[in-house]
């Protein structure tokens, strides 16, 4: 193990921290036996529920509605993998508003940084005050801090508007090794560290904040810890990723009383640009929520880790080091054809393919060979009604159909379980009167995907149409054995809800080849099509029988319009 020597050219500042909790120690004499870690871990957990505005001012109100937020100042990365947008996308994915000061532009991509223009430090001053005067901010995050007078004026802000808590991430240095700040910061850092609840530098950032002294073990980070610490924040949390000794990505976090090792997998991949400046923003989100620090850095640690892992077969740019996604939202654009390129068509509805487990089993076929029969004799839509399927086996035949689906144009929702749907990415979901309820659907599954609820009555149709859903199933039309005590309308009641439904509706119920030309010749504009279960499934062709019915409908679909 490689033995260092610290040379520590910094002398531990002994200033006390002037902002923050000496604020709520005035407030709230709750806290005056506490210690400082503890105080920080019971003020944020109040902050959670209750807005506490006015300090200073005398007037205190209390308001439930609280949003968390993290102000970041930090410099814009136009590659928009670290900086600025890394920040708000940390932010937003972890739910906490963020607003921004800019304190450089700089010109970046996947291969480096091309250039860097530093902003006047009025401008930042300006920016600071225009926010940290209106807007109630919990945790000031900082990232490119790129000369000392910016250090000096974001100091000065932070005394005349206190936050509670603040996240200094002290950028030095680009992934790509591109030099983004000069040394004279480090005495900028000298003033703003006592001020900052947690310090995170990687391990180059650390070496240079103790005069060049190389860190090539993980009791080196613990020995820079220690000697960060001394320069007056709260915590420090240094960041293993560059320590290649190691198999796994240690970070070590010291509280001043003890040393944690934070252990996580190490993530192949080179969509590594801008994992600090998203690690700084989620534990600022974290604390901005009311976490504790240790469970903000934890909560952090483990986002990153799941970022990196589903980013890492990303392909942005032509550089060595690609941004990753915290959004977690950019391989499904890739993997979802058919959402690329449509939205929902009503007219999708016309020939509704609704699969059953126990039919399939009692003909010996599997899911996915039924669904492909069905959209190869021209099923307009599928869904999978898979009351008996065990989740993980559902999944995986959801995953089959999906791709025999799209292959056709043709969408796929799951019957009732949102989690399944949104595992395998399905198109979307259709709801019952006792499932999950289509705004709660809605908010899960997004504004994208297909939503349909079955409704009896105009009032459910409405409230149907009031809940975000995109297309009723009403029913059953016909007597059914296929589900039990479900009440027949018939079709003047399916009349009765098409004439007051907003939305499209599929006739469901004890529909099949004999009466499909009934149930479209009431010629009603919305009713666009018809829902099967049996009539398809419970048969010996599937696909004879979807393409009779196809013809079917189609044909009366047309003689009515
Ligand atoms: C298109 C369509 N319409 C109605 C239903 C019935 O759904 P639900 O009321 O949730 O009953 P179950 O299908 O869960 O028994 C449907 N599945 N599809
Ligand atoms: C799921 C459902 N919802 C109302 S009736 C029904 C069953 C439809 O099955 P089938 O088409 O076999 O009558």
């Amino acid at each position: 193990m490689a033995s260092c020597t610290f040379v520590n050219s910094w002398h531990s500042p002994q200033v006390a921290p002037i902002l923050g909790f000496k604020q709520v120690r005035i407030l709230t004499p709750l806290f005056s036996d506490l210690d400082r870690k503890n105080q920080r871990h019971v003020f944020l957990n109040m902050q959670h529920s209750q807005c506490v505005s006015g300090i200073g001012s005398g007037t205190t109100q209390i308001s439930d509605a609280k949003i968390p937020h993290v102000l970041t100042v930090a410099g814009s990365d136009s590659g928009a993998g670290a900086g600025i947008q890394a920040d708000l996308k940390a932010c937003a994915s972890r739910h906490v508003f963020c607003s921004t000061v800019i304190t450089a532009v700089t010109a970046q991509n996947t291969v480096g940084v091309q250039g860097v223009e530093i902003l006047p430090d009025d401008v930042v001053a300006e920016q600071l005050k225009s926010v940290l005067s209106d807007m109630h901010v919990d945790v000031v995050k900082t990232g490119m801090l790129p000369s000392l007078s910016v250090v000096k004026v974001l100091c000065q802000s932070l005394r005349k508007f206190p936050v509670k808590a603040i996240v200094v991430d002290p950028v030095m240095v680009s992934t790509s090794a591109d030099v983004l700040v000069g040394p004279s910061v480090l005495a900028g850092f000298r003033e703003l560290f006592p001020m900052a609840d947690i310090v995170t530098p990687n391990i180059k950032e650390a070496s240079v904040l103790l005069g060049d002294v190389p860190l090539k073990s993980v009791s080196d980070m613990r020995r820079a810890a220690k000697l960060i610490h001394d320069m007056g924040p709260r915590n420090v949390l240094i960041k293993g990723g560059d320590l290649h000794a190691s198999l796994d990505a240690i970070d070590v976090f010291f509280d001043g009383e003890e040393f944690y090792e934070l252990c996580s997998s190490r993530v192949k991949t080179c969509n590594t640009h801008g994992t600090g400046c998203t690690l700084a923003s989620c534990i600022a989100a974290e604390l901005a929520k009311g976490s504790s620090m240790l469970s903000a850095v934890k909560v952090a640690k483990r986002f990153i880790e799941t970022a990196l892992d589903y980013s890492k077969d990303l392909v942005i740019g032509n550089g060595p080091q690609g941004p990753f996604d915290p959004l977690l939202a950019l391989k499904n654009i890739n993997r979802s054809s058919y959402r690329q390129e449509r939205l929902f068509n009503p007219n999708d509805l016309l020939v509704y393919a609704v699969t059953d487990s126990n039919m399939n089993k009692k003909w010996g076929r599997s899911i996915a060979e039924a669904v492909k029969a069905a959209v190869e004799g021209g099923a307009t839509i599928i869904q999978l009604r898979e009351k008996d399927a065990e989740t993980r086996e559902f999944i995986e035949s959801a995953k089959a159909c999906l791709k025999i689906c799209h292959s056709y144009g043709v969408p796929l929702l799951i019957n009732d379980r949102i989690d399944v749907a949104l595992a395998c990415d399905a198109d979307g979901v259709h709801v019952g009167q006792s499932d999950m309820p289509a705004r709660l659907a809605r908010r899960l599954l997004g504004p994208e995907k297909i939503i349909g609820v079955s409704c009896k009555t105009p009032e459910q149709a409405e409230q149907a149409w009031i809940n975000g859903a995109d297309y009723i199933g009403c029913g059953g039309v016909y007597p059914t054995s296929t589900k039990a005590n479900n009440r027949t309308i018939g079709l003047d009641g399916l009349m009765e809800v098409c004439k007051a439904s907003k939305l499209p509706v599929v006739a469901i119920g004890g529909i099949g080849l004999s009466n499909a030309h009934d149930v479209m010749e009431l010629g009603l504009p919305n009713l666009k099509g018809v829902a099967v279960v049996s009539a398809l499934f419970d048969r010996e062709c599937i696909l004879t029988e979807t393409r009779n019915l196809h013809s079917v409908v189609s044909g009366a679909a047309l003689s009515v319009n």
